[in-house]
């Protein structure tokens, strides 16, 4: 019998209203936080824009902006060579990364619950094996979210700066070893405003997510929103960055497929 298209039935899944597609990004915006490093250092531009013309003298029929950001703000994607682990890899800028890796399976482990608790709630290689006993194997290639509902804060309490630098939530430089040497994931994602805890710079290694991940060839996604309305397992997402030269990463729209019913 004739074999089932793939596409075709995403396709018509789609157009049935079988797949609800998840927005797992904020709107770019000038008030929205971006990270903030400790001031020796060079620091992450927030959203700007400038209007070029608004149907007037300017432009009497059109309207546009121009707009500037970091590569890292907002809702973005980490590359390889944004940290020194990765800079000697191949194909390791967002212009060069092989497309494919921009669409896949994502599984969830829900943190939300222990960060409500724990501003510097981390996700331990114990959560992980407890999350495989209830859900399965965390299939090779997979995006892996920690939903942490940090999205949910807003102005300060996003970046959470105390006296000591940030506190946020993120995972154990044991948590990002295992998922990426045991389970060879595609990429790691947060809600928080980096794939590493606030204070991930007192791991050893310091930014362990950073670190381990961009080592590997693996990538990062963080400032997302809307984790709470995917499944443990069974979506999938799409989350190309833009194609920068050379770039070390991009803000870009970060969408779930999610099965209906
Ligand atoms: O990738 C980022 O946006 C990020 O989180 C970061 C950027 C630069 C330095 C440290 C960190 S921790
Ligand atoms: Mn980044």
């Amino acid at each position: 019998e004739k074999l089932v298209n793939p596409v075709e039935l995403l396709s018509s899944a789609l157009l049935s209203g079988g797949v609800e597609v998840v927005d797992l990004t904020h709107t770019l915006d000038p008030d929205f936080p971006v990270i903030v490093l400790p001031p020796e250092f060079g620091q992450c531009a927030r959203f700007r824009m400038e209007e070029i013309s608004a149907y007037d003298h300017r432009g009497p029929a059109w309207k546009w902006n121009t707009f500037t950001c970091s590569e890292h703000t907002g809702t973005h994607f980490d590359a390889p060579i944004h940290w020194i682990s990765g800079k000697d890899l191949p194909n390791n800028t967002v212009d060069s990364i092989p497309p494919e890796h921009f669409v896949g399976p994502v599984v969830v482990i829900d943190c939300s619950q222990g960060s409500a608790q724990d501003d510097d709630f981390e996700l331990t290689p114990e959560i992980i094996a407890a999350w495989e006993v209830e859900h399965g194997r965390i299939p090779a290639d997979s995006w892996v979210f920690m939903r942490t509902d940090w999205s949910k804060r807003s102005g300060a309490a996003y970046l959470n700066m105390r006296d000591d630098g940030p506190h946020s939530p993120g995972p154990t430089p044991e948590a990002i070893r295992f998922l990426i040497d045991e389970r060879s994931i595609r990429g790691f994602g947060t809600e928080t405003v980096g794939t590493d805890a606030g204070q991930g710079a007192h791991y050893t290694p310091p930014y362990p997510a950073h670190f381990y991940l961009h080592g590997a060839g693996k990538y990062g996604l963080q400032c997302m929103c809307n984790l709470d309305q995917l499944p443990a397992t069974g979506a999938m997402i799409l989350c190309a960055p833009l194609k920068i030269k050379s770039g070390t990463g991009s803000p870009l729209r970060v969408l779930a497929l999610v099965p209906k019913g």
